[in-house]
């Protein structure tokens, strides 16, 4: 996609400083949980996109007691609806990496670039009991300070970015955290 070489995605995470790392910690499902049929897909972490620009995984790691141990329920972990609706689990390796595109690349790419659908799965059957789950994510996202320039057909979120209004990724973060906390605009 043609963008001004300074405005594209790459430049901008480079010369960001408000990368976010995150260890994730998932807690052991109640044993009553555990052993439910027709238990959610989304019981560890709720379907939803990611906020900034690009998010980085590792893949999650089981323990039980601190013991890492594979996960008992193939099932379980992370899944991602594709763009025509369809849920897919994520399967790599502890050698690679998963990208997942943020809501902030969906905007700014004018729809080109679809934010990832994702949630997490948490393992069942009584085999499960106990097993936590550990995971490394990068948030990766504009310099608090910089301006952001909204194309003027803007697909999510249009009620925060007034056309012909440039404002910094933070202002658009404090607008976007008052609508889902304070329901204020
Ligand atoms: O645990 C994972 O694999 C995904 C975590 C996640 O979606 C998040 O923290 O936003
Ligand atoms: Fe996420």
């Amino acid at each position: 996609m043609k963008m001004h070489e300074d405005k594209s995605l790459e430049p901008i995470l480079l010369r960001s400083r408000c990368h976010k790392g995150r260890l994730l910690y998932y807690f052991p499902m109640q044993q009553s949980n555990c052993s439910q049929d027709g238990d959610s897909m989304s019981s560890w972490c709720g379907w939803h996109t990611d906020h900034g620009s690009l998010t980085g995984l590792t893949c999650g790691m089981f323990l039980r007691n601190t013991v890492e141990m594979p996960c008992s329920d193939g099932a379980a972990g992370l899944y991602i609806k594709t763009r025509t609706g369809q849920i897919v689990k994520v399967v790599y390796g502890e050698d690679e990496i998963a990208y997942q595109i943020g809501e902030t690349t969906e905007i700014m790419s004018r729809g080109h670039l679809c934010a990832t659908p994702h949630c997490v799965r948490a393992p069942r059957g009584d085999e499960a009991f106990g097993l936590e789950r550990s995971t490394f994510a990068l948030f990766m996202q504009p310099d608090w300070d910089e301006k952001l320039n909204f194309p003027d057909v803007v697909h999510i979120h249009k009620e925060l970015i007034p056309a012909g209004v440039s404002l910094t990724f933070g202002e658009y973060t404090e607008k976007l955290l008052d609508k889902y906390y304070h329901l204020k605009m």
